[in-house]
């Protein structure tokens, strides 16, 4: 069974602009939740922020992958679910190639991808878990686009907020991204005056608050 749900509502570009900004890893000094962990990007440096389009396809079967590919559109991030499956991939080239040309910013397979190199040749940055040269068939089993999905074990709603960078990939409700690049900047910011203090001589662990809480506990 096939299931295609509407496009999703794209986030709003001034988010976009806010996250461009600032680290996937300075969220990561604040919550925990929300990463896709175990996935490695096809080159560094990268950085992505979109509107995620959700697509989950089983094991054998990427015939969700080709439908959903053509209805990306600029700012988009394809998000596939691939059911566990790693041995075989559903994103290789030709997919990357109509995603950029539809003006996707990027992909996120928690799956594998093939056609390495072309993924290169299009600048198209792809999230995955690695790499197969054994693909899926278009064989018209079933396939779902925007629905909730489970990538690395974190729930993805269609139009979430795609935030990748080289460190990693968070997965935000909309909501959620409000205000957050301007949270993620001053924290980041904190650290200038941080590494003028550390660079003539100040401490690391005075500045993050280490020294006070190691001597707290000290035995
Ligand atoms: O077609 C596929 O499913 C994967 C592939 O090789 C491509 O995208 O070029
Ligand atoms: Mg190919």
């Amino acid at each position: 069974m096939f299931i295609q749900n509407p496009m999703p509502d794209q986030i709003d570009p001034v988010l976009v602009d806010e996250l461009q900004g600032v680290c996937v890893s300075t969220l990561g000094h604040l919550r925990d939740d929300g990463f896709a962990k175990g996935l490695i990007p096809n080159r560094r440096p990268v950085k992505f922020i979109g509107t995620a389009v959700t697509v989950r396809i089983p094991h054998l079967d990427s015939t969700a992958v080709h439908v959903a590919t053509d209805l990306l559109r600029p700012g988009d991030v394809l998000v596939v679910d691939h059911s566990g499956d790693t041995e075989r991939s559903a994103f290789g080239g030709l997919v990357s190639f109509t995603a950029k040309a539809r003006g996707a910013v990027g992909a996120v397979i928690d799956g594998s991808i093939n056609d390495y190199d072309e993924t290169l040749e299009y600048d198209f940055p792809v999230y995955s878990r690695g790499f197969s040269p054994i693909t899926t068939r278009i064989l018209g089993i079933e396939g779902a686009i925007n629905v909730p999905i489970a990538v690395c074990g974190v729930v993805v709603r269609p139009g979430d907020v795609v935030f990748a960078d080289s460190d990693g990939v968070a997965f935000l409700q909309p909501h959620e991204a409000v205000g957050l690049g301007a949270l993620l900047a001053s924290k980041e910011e904190a650290e200038g005056p941080a590494r003028d203090s550390i660079a003539a001589g100040g401490s690391i662990a005075e500045f993050s608050g280490a020294r006070a809480a190691f001597d707290a506990k000290r035995a």
